[in-house]
């Protein structure tokens, strides 16, 4: 066999390996991504999406029973599915999309780009009123033999067979009244700051080919941060979205509140790190095992906002 032979055949294996390689680690991705939806599917939910945040709550513990939570690029709804089954009952869950879509049972939406003021003014004037988007508790009843009486109206009759039980119920909803007008009261003092969770899980719009039509007049699924395979403008869009939702969450978000951030890594998500860590207790870098494993997809987890937060040492450059 000549050398030039050789070389021939030394080209050919080559190529024949390196096919096989790249053919196997996109059957094993594309098996990957099926396990997931098609557990999605069973479970109700309404993309694999869901399985990320539920394993970043399985590790930091975020969500808690009656707290709020803004997901920041909602759409389909997954994450808010799962935020408002974790944080029942009272919880409150506002999703916020660029894309029109139908939220999931119990969540409220606002539909419009999250980097826009006007959009963030409207999240923040629909945060400011406590109940809203939270289911209304029943106003206080109590049972007598005449019928459900308002606490209210309730009149002692200390002949009244049952009285002490009727005192202690209503020295108990007095109670109760006062320790919610407390909770008002504090509310009212931290307007501002009225967030437990930020979610952000914006990037590319979700593939709206087996749903809504996409060829609106505003055309939003190619507007702002659609990945595009270039891995250096996809790490740099993603960093500015990063960086509005940690402003937001800056303004928002409560002592001792959470954030999630997915990111596509990069030069400057060291920098982001290092931001993140000015404002809270601990920050840890997540790769979900349900995010792809060949994506440069990754996630940020601040957990516990701290009380006293350096503003320059959060929103100083790298
Ligand atoms: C990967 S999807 C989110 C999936 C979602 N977490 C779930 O579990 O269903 C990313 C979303 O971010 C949205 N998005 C991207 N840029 C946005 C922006 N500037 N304002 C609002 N939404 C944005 C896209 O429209 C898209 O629906």
């Amino acid at each position: 066999m000549s050398p030039l032979d050789k070389l021939y055949l030394v080209a050919c294996w080559s190529y024949i390996i390196s096919f096989h390689i790249t053919y196997t680690l996109l059957a094993l991705n594309l098996d990957e991504r099926r396990t997931f939806a098609r557990a999605a599917k069973v479970q109700g939910l309404k993309s694999r999406a869901a399985f990320k945040l539920l394993q970043i709550n399985d590790r930091y513990r975020l969500f808690k029973p009656g707290m709020t939570v803004v997901d920041l690029g909602f759409a389909p709804g997954s994450w808010s599915q799962v935020a408002i089954d974790l944080t029942r009952p009272r919880g409150r869950v506002l999703g916020v999309d660029l894309i029109p879509v139908q939220p999931p049972k119990g969540v409220s939406t606002i539909q419009g780009d999250f980097l826009s003021p006007y959009v963030q003014g409207e999240i923040k004037s629909f945060l400011k009123d406590p109940d809203r988007g939270r289911l209304r508790r029943s106003p206080l009843i109590f049972d007598t033999p005449d019928g459900p009486l308002d606490h209210q109206t309730a009149v002692l009759d200390d002949a009244e067979e049952g009285y002490l039980e009727r005192e202690s119920q209503i020295a108990a909803a007095a109670a109760a009244e006062e320790a919610e007008a407390q909770e008002q009261e504090q509310e009212e003092q931290h307007r501002d700051k009225c967030v437990d969770v930020v979610l952000s899980d914006m990037c590319e719009p979700w593939d709206p080919l087996d749903g809504l039509y996409k060829r609106t007049i505003s055309n939003p699924y190619y507007r702002l941060m659609n990945t595009s395979g270039n891995a250096f403008r996809d790490h740099a869009g993603s960093m500015d979205l990063c960086r509005a939702a940690l402003q937001f969450s800056y303004e928002t978000l409560k002592v001792g509140g959470h954030f999630v951030c997915k990111f596509y890594q990069g030069a400057e998500d060291k920098a982001l790190e290092k931001s993140l860590k000015a404002m809270f207790h601990k920050v840890h870098r997540e790769k979900p095992e349900s995010s792809r494993s060949q994506s440069k997809e990754a996630y940020f987890v601040g957990v516990k906002r701290l009380a006293k937060v350096d503003r320059d040492a959060v929103f100083a450059g790298p």
